[in-house]
């Protein structure tokens, strides 16, 4: 296959767009430095400054809230402990610049702290844990009075320079502000385009099929809480500093905490430069409606931020980067029904399968949900280059096995063992070592990654082997066109038909070149021809050693694909072997169709 072919999915035109975006959004970062330098207003310097500090907290608050989809609605914790850091070592004659990182580690372990037991809690409830947490932090700095001063507050002693933090003019804390803001920026842009960005991605949007794909949600979610506190805790120092006083109802506050939860939103969510534009758009506004209508106009920012967000949320739900994105690629229409590559066919009477020794065993397992008995004394064995179907009525128990065999159940009682690539036998317990012995999954019902291309889904399961982005991209690549998806590489997953999802669900998990695939009823709603494709697919991969584990209903497709079959029903497997012999078993006619028939 040539690269051109690989990369034809990457039109010029798209390439173009692309680059003007990139250029125009480079043109609004340089206005905000060279604007208020320009006018030289007093005025217009505070409010490009707050425009930086507003967006270089709402980039932050992003990498958690859009990047790992975790709505955390008490970042103002984050700014609060940077603020008080610093002014309290101020106080003791140490230079913000320190304090700012020792501010930073501060709340770094408060955000692992606060985070790792929340992260069980998903949408409102994570919302609500994050702002009771802000809440204790609130009382905590009106309690510990001599550190920081009540509810009296700090005042900044008045030391004036770069050392300080603290200038008479404006142009040094724009310069400050701006450099914050470029980092967040940077810091925002390398976690998107790296393996880190893309798990995270995987992790918000499904996060089944992301741990299936061995990707240690946990561990990468308290990576983002970490670095984006650790973000917010500078900015607070820098802030407090210009704002030379600090009390805890303003830097714990859920207001706050909003605001730049808010510009995110509006701006675009979990994309690297909406916090910045949601920013420059709302921040203005407000400052302008205050400076203009004065005392009169108390809580005018929160009526303003309510209506652009009610506009926002009617005419653009994906935010301005969304409406920025689809102007960028173009036109979108389903996809996935015309396969753009010949899938290499293999007949089933071609190749003498070469079976070798087993990789898989298990051994009596047990689950029960409550009083429900779903599998009793389940015990088979997968060999090398082996197909084995598994097959039974609805409710016989095949996905809770299939749960079992890749640690997302673990059994009441038996056990899971799968030979290693060093050629031991191990039981592994969660679904990341599984995926690490090599063990790839399916789903029943099919979990694309929706907010990512085609490309960037497969990507996520060549992330597996390959640490370097252009690396996984390529194997990504290959895959997509081995198994007809090389058309749709930059369509949004969602996009594609049925067959094009259950391709997409297969292609994800080739791509981390597994030793066992487990497929759970990939031919299940699609048509004729897209089931005789994927037979020669599963066949095809089967040349290259893998053994396959087969949920299936499509009975042609499992008498043309299984060496054997094992049949569950009521959760014990009632019959196993030769796929010829095993249909016409009169207990697997009996448990299909009722015993008359199998007496008939
Ligand atoms: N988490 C759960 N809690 C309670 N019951 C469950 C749970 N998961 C599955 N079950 C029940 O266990 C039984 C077996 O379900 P399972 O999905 O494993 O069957 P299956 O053979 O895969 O069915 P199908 O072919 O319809 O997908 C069903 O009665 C199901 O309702």
């Amino acid at each position: 296959m040539t690269d051109t072919t690989l990369k034809s999915a990457v039109t010029p035109a798209r390439i173009g767009r692309h680059r003007l975006g990139l250029i125009a959004l480079g043109l609004v970062l340089a206005a905000l430095f060279v604007t208020p330098v320009v006018i030289g207003d007093e005025f217009v310097y505070h409010i490009f400054i707050t425009i930086c500090i507003f967006a270089a907290l709402s980039t932050a608050w992003n990498i958690v809230g859009g990047y790992a989809g975790q709505l955390s609605l008490g970042h103002a914790i984050f700014y609060g402990i940077g603020a008080y850091a610093g002014v309290i070592l101020v106080n003791m004659g140490i230079s913000p610049w320190i304090g700012m990182f020792a501010g930073a580690a501060v709340a770094v372990v408060a955000a692992v702290v606060v985070s790792y037991p929340c992260f069980r809690l998903h949408g409102p409830f994570f919302a609500l844990a994050t702002i009771a947490f802000l809440e204790v932090f609130r009382v905590l700095a009106l309690h510990f009075r001599e550190l920081t001063g009540g509810a009296t507050g700090l005042m900044i002693p008045l030391k004036i320079g770069w050392e300080w933090m603290v200038f008479r003019e404006r142009l040094p804390a724009l310069i400050i502000a701006f450099g914050m803001l470029l980092v967040c920026l940077g810091v925002a842009w390398a976690i998107r385009s790296r393996r880190l960005g893309f798990h995270l991605i995987a992790t918000r949007e499904r996060e089944s099929a992301a741990r299936a794909a061995g990707v240690g949600t946990v561990k990468v979610r308290l990576f983002a809480v970490a670095v984006s506190a650790a973000l917010s805790a500078m900015v607070g120092t820098f802030h407090a500093m210009y704002l030379t006083f600090i009390e805890p109802s303003s830097m714990f506050s859920l207001q706050l905490s909003i605001q730049i939860a808010m510009f995110a939103l509006i701006g675009g969510i979990g994309t690297v430069w909406g916090p910045l534009l949601g920013a420059v758009l709302l921040v203005p506004i407000t400052e302008f409606a205050r400076g203009a209508l004065g005392a009169e106009a108390i809580g005018l920012h929160g009526f303003v931020y309510g209506v652009v967000l009610m506009l926002v949320v009617l005419f653009m739900p994906n935010g301005i980067m969304g409406v920025l994105a689809r102007f960028a690629s173009g036109r979108k229409e389903a996809a996935g029904d015309e396969p753009d590559t010949h899938i290499a066919a293999v007949a089933r009477t071609d190749v003498a399968p070469q079976i070798g020794d087993p990789v898989l065993r298990v051994e009596g397992l047990q689950k029960h949900f409550g009083g429900l008995h779903v599998t009793n004394d389940v015990s088979f064995t997968l060999r090398e280059g082996e197909i084995l179907g598994l097959i039974g009525p609805n409710g016989a128990g095949k996905t809770t096995v299939f749960n079992m065999l890749s640690g997302f159940l673990k059994p009441d009682q038996g056990s899971v063992t799968l030979l290693g690539p060093d050629g031991e036998w191990h039981e592994p317990g969660n679904p990341g070592d599984f995926a690490a012995l090599g063990l790839g999954r399916t789903f029943q019902i099919v979990q694309p990654f929706a907010a990512m291309t085609v490309e960037e889904n497969i990507m996520v399961g060549a992330f597996h082997r390959y640490h370097a982005v252009s690396d996984a991209r390529e194997a990504a690549r290959e895959t997509a066109h081995r198994m007809g998806l090389g058309r749709y590489l930059q369509d949004e997953a969602n996009s594609l038909t049925v067959g094009g999802l259950k391709r997409l669900e297969v292609a994800r998990v080739m791509a981390m070149k597994p030793r066992v695939l487990l497929l759970d009823e990939v031919m299940a709603g699609i048509n004729r021809t897209d089931v005789k494709r994927a037979v020669d697919l599963m066949l095809s991969i089967r040349e290259t050693g893998v053994s396959i584990i087969a949920i299936e209903h499509v009975m042609q497709a499992v008498m043309a694909l299984s060496d054997r079959v094992v049949v569950l029903s009521s959760g014990e497997i009632i019959a196993q072997g030769d796929p010829q012999e095993v249909v016409r078993d009169p207990h697997v006619i009996e448990a299909y169709l009722g015993k008359e028939f199998a007496d008939a």
